[in-house]
């Protein structure tokens, strides 16, 4: 990297690139020792990005306030629409509840390096920060991390990890109780959708390696978005989520309705009629409609235009199929990334409606905290920015490994069936870590 000796931009960060033959990503983070360790892919063939280390390491108790943001841009980044520096991360479900450690409530990472491929393209960048440290130091730093770069190396194998013991948190019968009080006509009335989630916790024999597991996930559901986040060697987040949060453009805005869901049939035939029952059946398409409302909504003042698909298509997955619709808006010149988190997050896919009075229902009874589960990950940048909903995930601690699984109640739910739903949404991964 001939342009080391650059001079120091009028904002804190400043980044480097070279044109790069990628290596395959997710084998060459899990062989790198600097953390954090941070996995990003779009759906569909979408962007892919490994990162490593940290030149900017930003902890939030609460999420920033759109000021806070515009601040932190113009301070470390730069406002200008030309920069490239990215601050990857996430933030918690619900930030009232108590956080997970490392993970906090949100954090997002300006990585020391990056590898980004788009298709055959790739590019190595480099991310300096001179804010705690004169430029000089931070060179040296940059260039300790570069020496210390490890090629890939063959992601380790995924033997069965047989499962030696579940805890399902609720269980089926406090499930059943809470599905039930949400179903009373009397509560219906007044909040007429609650996401109800669950922790599965696992004891394994043998717990696989986080990143080899992304990668089978990967394999099974390349339609969905991929990412993982490791802070610690001890501590890791990953998820295979179908679910877009947003994508901002410059001012074009992407978003959906995911909610509603089947299983897919063995055969075409079967398939196909599955997803025509979804098509047709009130319950789901209630769940649906009530995100799409919400969405439009919340978007309403923030937009000079809103639009939605008026009838809902199917988006399959490896297991299941599910109602989507596709919600595109064009910005108010001016909004910021951190006014579209607040307006969007949590959607009524993984929250409910209205917000306040099913987040407060969660909060009290779900019965356990859910972390960065069902919160939002992804990258801000100053031209583009994009977020994921972090479903379809699991928490690996040293010892054991937890799943999540979350199932809109609403109107016409039975508690058993939605029991079944969860176990449907985890049985791509379960089949992973049994090493089928
Ligand atoms: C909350 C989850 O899924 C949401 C997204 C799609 C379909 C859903 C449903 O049909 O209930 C959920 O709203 C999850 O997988 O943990
Ligand atoms: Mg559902």
């Amino acid at each position: 990297m001939a342009q080391l000796e650059c001079q120091p931009p009028g904002h804190l960060c400043l980044q480097l690139s070279e044109p790069l033959d990628a290596p395959p990503l997710i084998a060459w983070l899990a062989n790198q020792s600097e953390l954090p360790r941070i996995y990003w892919r779009g759906r569909r063939d979408g962007e892919e990005i490994a990162a490593i280390g940290a030149a900017l390491d930003l902890h939030f108790d609460t999420l920033p306030s759109a000021e806070e943001l515009d601040r932190l841009y113009n301070k470390y980044l730069g406002a200008g629409q030309d920069t490239q520096l990215r601050l990857y991360g996430g933030h918690a479900f619900d930030t009232q509840q108590p956080a997970w450690p490392d993970f906090g409530q949100a954090r997002f990472v300006l990585p020391r390096i990056e590898i980004r491929r788009h298709g055959e393209q790739a590019q190595l960048l480099l991310n300096l920060c001179g804010q705690e440290r004169p430029w000089q130091q931070e060179l040296e730093r940059a260039r300790t991390a570069l020496d210390a770069i490890q090629s890939a190396a063959p992601l380790s194998p995924l033997g069965p990890a047989h499962v030696l013991a579940r805890q399902d948190t609720p269980d089926q019968p406090r499930w059943r109780e809470l599905v039930e009080q949400i179903t009373d006509p009397a509560f219906l009335a007044a909040t007429p959708k609650v996401v109800m989630a669950r922790e599965t916790r696992l004891t394994t024999s043998a717990l696989p390696n986080h990143w080899t597991v992304l990668h089978a996930w990967q394999l099974l559901n390349p339609g969905s978005y991929q990412f993982g986040f490791q802070f610690t060697d001890s501590h890791s987040f990953i998820s295979c989520t179908p679910e877009r949060l947003f994508h901002r453009h410059g001012r074009e805005l992407s978003t959906e309705a995911l909610a509603g869901t089947t299983t897919r049939g063995f055969t075409e035939a079967e398939d196909e009629a599955l997803a025509n029952a979804l098509l047709a059946d009130g319950k789901n398409s209630n769940e649906n409609l009530l995100v799409r409302q919400l969405i439009e909504q919340q978007l309403g003042p923030l937009s000079d235009y809103v639009g939605s698909e008026e009838t809902p298509t199917i988006l399959k997955l490896n297991h299941i199929q599910h109602l989507h619709r596709s919600i595109r808006a064009e910005l108010k010149a001016g909004v910021n990334d951190l006014q579209l988190l607040g307006a969007l997050h949590p959607t009524p896919a993984v929250g409910g409606l209205p917000r306040e009075s099913a987040m407060s229902f969660i909060r009290q009874r779900e019965g356990f905290a859910r972390g960065w589960y069902a919160g939002a990950c992804g990258y801000f940048g100053a031209h583009e920015t994009e977020f994921a909903v972090a479903i379809r995930s699991a928490r690996f601690e040293s010892e054991r490994v937890t799943l999540y699984a979350g199932a809109g109640i609403v109107a016409h739910s039975e508690a058993d069936a939605e029991w079944q739903e969860l176990n449907n949404k985890l049985t791509t991964v379960l089949g992973i870590l049994n090493g089928l």
